[in-house]
């Protein structure tokens, strides 16, 4: 049997990144390399690499805005906090991960990419309560909305936001999330329906502003 290949970029792929596009495709290719190996993702994600995961990681990036700082929570292999990175260089971004094997595969993505504006937090989101504030927050598939808001409320800065990519369940999530909200002043809560390019699948982003 033969290993199943990268997937090639999708067509708006290169455009999406711009600048970014050595770094971005870089990742890749280390993800391919040793992704595997390493235990960060399964065989069949290769071949949707690129529209499965990357770019869904970048649909986060408009919503992330002026924002000074980000936690990106339960960052895995590096979605999307180590797309986010790439993309935005003038962020202040804390990848934020509890499982010691991902914290080394993200240290030497970091070195390897050079990326001087990220530091990687060996934690679960929960040990940082109180110790530390963002104003943003990004997670992707790491738990239900009210689990994630119950983790990331207390990291959230007044008028900051959690911005959390989300699957076909997000509007049954947010039902059963309602209360938490609401008790951590951020049921201000808009989803959208995002496609960072159209040969790609869309994702579901959900923002929840904490009010002041
Ligand atoms: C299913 S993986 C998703 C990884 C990545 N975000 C992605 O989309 O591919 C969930 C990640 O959340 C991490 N995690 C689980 N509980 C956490 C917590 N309480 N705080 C921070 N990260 C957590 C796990 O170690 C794992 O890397």
């Amino acid at each position: 049997m033969t290993a199943p290949e990268l997937e090639e970029p999708p067509a708006g792929v290169r455009e999406l990144f711009g600048l970014a596009w050595a770094p971005i495709e870089h990742f890749a290719q280390m993800l391919a390399e040793e992704g595997e190996l390493r235990g960060l993702i399964g065989p069949r994600e290769l071949p949707r690499l690129w529209s499965r995961h990357i770019v869904n990681s970048a649909a986060v990036e408009p919503f992330v805005g002026s924002a000074a700082s980000v936690a990106d929570v339960g960052t895995g292999a590096g979605f999307p906090g180590v797309v986010l990175a790439v993309m935005r260089p003038d962020l202040d971004i804390h990848l934020v991960e509890p499982m010691e094997r991902r914290v080394r595969w993200l240290t030497d993505v970091l070195e390897e990419l050079d990326l001087d504006n990220v530091t990687v937090q060996h934690a679960r989101a929960e040990e940082l309560h109180g110790r530390a504030t963002f104003d943003v927050v990004t997670a992707r598939a790491v738990a239900a909305m009210d689990k994630l808001a119950r983790w990331t409320s207390p990291l959230i800065r007044p008028s900051g936001r959690l911005v959390a990519l989300k699957g076909q369940r997000a509007t049954e999530e947010l039902e059963a999330a309602k209360y938490v909200l609401r008790k951590a002043r951020m049921d201000d809560v808009a989803v959208h329906e995002v496609r960072p390019v159209e040969a790609a699948e869309a994702t579901t982003v959900v923002v929840a502003t904490k009010r002041r």
